[in-house]
């Protein structure tokens, strides 16, 4: 059997582990894929079934790469970022529904260099979460045009789960329950697949418990949340806390979190903000969506963005959210 879990955490899994619970000792996750626009885990099970999809049917019009790849290793020209590495590097992107072919991305620019935080805002419907899920490989969307480099690789060539295992992580704005399948399973599964990928040897159960426990610090979850299936019953809060303890788990280079403040009381708000500070280092970054000015000032990104209409139209510092929280989008335009 093979588990295949995409983005957030896309990896294959060749064994499920020795399970902790009577739940996952019993589990009869069927064979379908789990998947939907806001899902957290784009999830399958499944027996020999190859994943799911792949990516994108328009490659033949992307910009080539070469150009790109060599401002990897260059220290931005900018100075602001002064010799810190570029980790993502999205150019002239653009993007449909897969179903429809309705343009939603329309010339999508923004670099993240190592340690960056930035944040993207903008109105409803503007197309941050679809900018998102572009980047993690959401089957839902067709990349038509641009390019993204991300550690020196063209992302858009990666599979979903390729882009996970190379380092990219998405928090959804959803997160869906897997029904039958214990966290602790499920994370276990997913860290044992990040190891095979490094050449590790893989952590048993009682090896990940030790790996995992310090971490339910971090995010001030209670223990008795591991043996529960995947944020079934879970509130939204509690789903938004679980998403950021797979990220303390996985680590990852580039954190994508969209809208982890919705739903959360100010307490956790301030673990889950608290929990991402923590997990920054110089080499890591973050993305993160939100429309709120309480996230920003827990996690202060160095840059914001605003989106409009599926391009980003504006790029400053905090101060940005700042004006758009006192007079709305119409006072940053
Ligand atoms: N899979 C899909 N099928 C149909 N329409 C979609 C799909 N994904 C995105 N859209 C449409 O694309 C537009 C942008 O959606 P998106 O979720 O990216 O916006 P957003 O900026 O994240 O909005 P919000 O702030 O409300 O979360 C919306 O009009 C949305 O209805």
């Amino acid at each position: 059997m093979a588990l295949n879990l995409l983005p957030y955490p896309p990896c294959t899994l060749s064994s499920p582990p020795q399970s902790y619970s009577s739940s996952s000792a019993t589990s009869s996750v069927p064979f379908t894929r789990y998947a939907s626009p806001s899902n957290s885990l784009l999830f399958t099970l499944t027996a020999t079934r190859p994943l799911p999809f792949r990516t994108n049917h328009a490659r033949r019009h992307l910009t080539p790469l070469s150009a790109s790849l060599s401002t990897f290793d260059s220290p931005s020209t900018s100075g602001s970022h002064g010799k810190k590495k570029l980790l993502l590097e999205v150019k002239d992107l653009t993007a449909v529904i897969a179903e429809s072919g309705k343009e939603i991305l329309k010339g999508v620019n923004l670099s993240v260099y190592e340690g960056e935080v930035h944040a993207v805002m903008g109105k409803n419907g503007s197309g941050k979460s679809t900018f998102a899920k572009v980047l993690v490989g959401h089957p839902d969307y067709e990349v038509t045009g641009g390019s993204v480099v991300f550690k020196g690789e063209n992302l858009l060539e990666m599979e979903a789960e390729e882009r996970s295992l190379a380092g990219l992580f998405m928090s959804f704005q959803s997160p869906i329950e897997i029904p039958g399948v214990s966290n602790i399973d499920f994370l276990n599964m997913a860290y044992n697949a990040r190891r095979r990928k490094l050449n590790l040897p893989e952590l048993g159960p009682i090896e990940f418990y030790a790996y995992i426990f310090p971490k339910l610090d971090l995010v001030n979850m209670k223990t008795d949340f591991l043996n529960r299936n995947v944020n079934e019953g879970f509130s939204g809060g509690e789903r938004k806390r679980n998403e950021i303890l797979q990220l303390a788990v996985l680590g990852a280079d580039l954190s994508i979190l969209d809208e982890i403040d919705s739903g959360l009381d100010v307490d956790a708000l301030r673990d889950v903000a608290k929990a991402v500070n923590s997990l920054l280092t110089t080499q890591n970054s973050v993305l993160m969506i939100t429309h709120y000015q309480r996230l920003i000032e827990f996690i202060k990104p160095a840059y914001i963005h605003i989106m409009e209409d599926g391009k980003i139209v504006k790029t400053g510092d905090i101060s940005i959210a700042k004006i758009l929280e006192k007079g709305g989008f119409k006072a940053i335009s």
